[in-house]
């Protein structure tokens, strides 16, 4: 059994990049979305970037974002895989030719068999629990409306933790993790105390 991929999202400081990689994380997402008191600028997002040692992954993240936005992103950040993170259709996240994931907002009556079938690109697909409309809300979804066997790599999102994210990988098992909320000690400031004890549920629990 493959062990389970780790994103840390929301970073804006140095020292929270510095401190996820050294836990042991596998992708770092950065938020392009100015409402969000996670959102960095491109500069910013250009610094954190450049701490990433090889294989770790550099995920940006933007919601409904126009073109010109996410190409003068692009521009200056190493991005290795972009999440959209809005109402983007499949054209809208293919035309950067860049690797990229479709969060979906998971609540009653999500048929994400279709969700997925209307996003043949992504390489995944991000389950969230969206509070206001948008991710970051730490609240956690029903996880019993992830259908079995699902045949996209699925990443879990939406209100982990250190507290609960070893239960979630036994009973979701998915491709990977992702958590912002959980491992902070204020809206963008991580606590790399969390971090670590984040990874370790993981780990613990892929066994
Ligand atoms: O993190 C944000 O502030 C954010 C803002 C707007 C859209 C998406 C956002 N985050 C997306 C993520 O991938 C989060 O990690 C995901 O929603 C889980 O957040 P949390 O429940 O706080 O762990």
């Amino acid at each position: 059994m493959s062990r389970t991929r780790i994103k840390i999202c929301g970073l804006t400081r140095p020292e929270d990049v510095r401190a996820a990689v050294e836990a042991g994380a596998d992708a770092i997402g950065f938020v392009f979305y100015p409402p969000s008191p996670r959102h960095v600028d491109v500069e910013r997002a250009a610094e954190l970037a450049a701490l990433l040692p090889p294989f770790v992954t550099a995920v940006g993240l933007f919601v409904n974002a126009d073109e010109a936005y996410v190409r003068q992103v692009l521009a200056r950040v190493p991005l290795q895989l972009l999440q959209f993170h809005g109402d983007e259709d499949e054209s809208e996240c293919a035309r950067y030719g860049r690797p990229w994931i479709k969060a979906a907002r998971m609540r009653a009556g999500v048929d994400l068999v279709e969700f997925a079938a209307s996003h043949p690109g992504a390489r995944g697909i991000l389950l969230d629990a969206f509070v206001d409309g948008y991710g970051g809300g730490g609240k956690v979804f029903d996880w019993s409306l992830i259908p079995h066997g699902f045949a996209r790599p699925l990443v879990l999102s939406g209100g982990l933790a250190p507290d609960n994210v070893a239960e979630a990988v036994r009973r979701v098992r998915p491709w990977a993790v992702d958590v912002s909320s959980g491992v902070e000690a204020a809206k963008g400031i991580k606590d790399a105390r969390l971090i670590t004890a984040f990874i370790a549920g993981v780990r613990n629990a892929d066994g």
